[in-house]
């Protein structure tokens, strides 16, 4: 399972330094979350922080999109130097459209779904995406409890891939943690990112090593 820690939780004042550590403790993303203050009721950073991050690390830049018109920011996301760009299905009404985009731009399309939205609302752009993320908290905040029930959505998307034969990888965000990964791996997800479980901690290379033995 590939690990993705959210740096939400990282110190804001030495991401540098925190990025470095979780490089070299084998995280193969950084999972990069973009709140815009209306999608969700909290406020982080854009395309600027990517490109400061960019110079510093070879990881692949994981880019959570919480915002309302998503479309606006993927240019400036692109020259920045994101790899993956997500986008919530409840954040436009045009999905497809801003996934084209996305793949237009050589980025990597990833489609995110809260917890309240079935996974077959998806169905019909599955097969145009390279990562799905199945949101096991409401998004927004870091720290908060993983939601049970999301891990049946993991498996239904899981099944559903199989059956179609289709390619992409499967993300979960939010309350993961030692436990939690477990579930979730069991079920089918591919990468897990984890914020506050790897970077309260006074060892955040120790926890990823945890996750990543945990998952297995
Ligand atoms: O997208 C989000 C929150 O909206 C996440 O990526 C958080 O950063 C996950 O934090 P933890 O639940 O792992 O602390
Ligand atoms: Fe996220």
């Amino acid at each position: 399972m590939k690990i993705a820690p959210s740096i939400l939780s990282a110190d804001f004042a030495n991401l540098k330094d925190d990025v470095s550590v979780v490089e070299k403790a084998g995280a193969e993303y950084l999972h990069i979350d973009i709140m815009d203050g209306h999608f969700v009721d909290n406020l982080t950073f854009g395309a600027n922080v990517v490109k400061a991050l960019r110079k510093h690390s070879e990881l692949v830049f994981d880019c959570h999109m919480m915002v309302d018109e998503p479309e606006k920011y993927i240019t400036d996301l692109k020259n920045a130097g994101a790899d993956i760009v997500g986008v919530h299905l409840e954040a436009t009404p045009h999905i497809h459209r801003v996934l084209s985009q996305i793949k237009a731009s050589s980025l990597k399309a990833e489609v995110v779904l809260n917890p309240g939205t079935p996974v077959m609302a998806a169905a019909e752009i599955l097969p145009l995406v390279d990562q799905v993320l199945i949101m096991t908290v409401d998004p927004g905040f870091g720290g908060q409890a993983f939601i049970p029930e999301t891990v049946a959505k993991v498996a239904e998307l899981a099944a559903y891939k199989k059956e179609h034969g289709l390619d992409f990888e499967i993300e979960v965000d939010g309350g993961i943690n030692a436990e939690t990964i477990k579930e979730v791996a069991q079920a089918g997800a591919t990468v897990a990112v984890a914020g506050s479980y790897v970077f309260n901690a006074k060892d955040p290379a120790m926890q990823i090593a945890t996750l990543k033995e945990a998952a297995r």
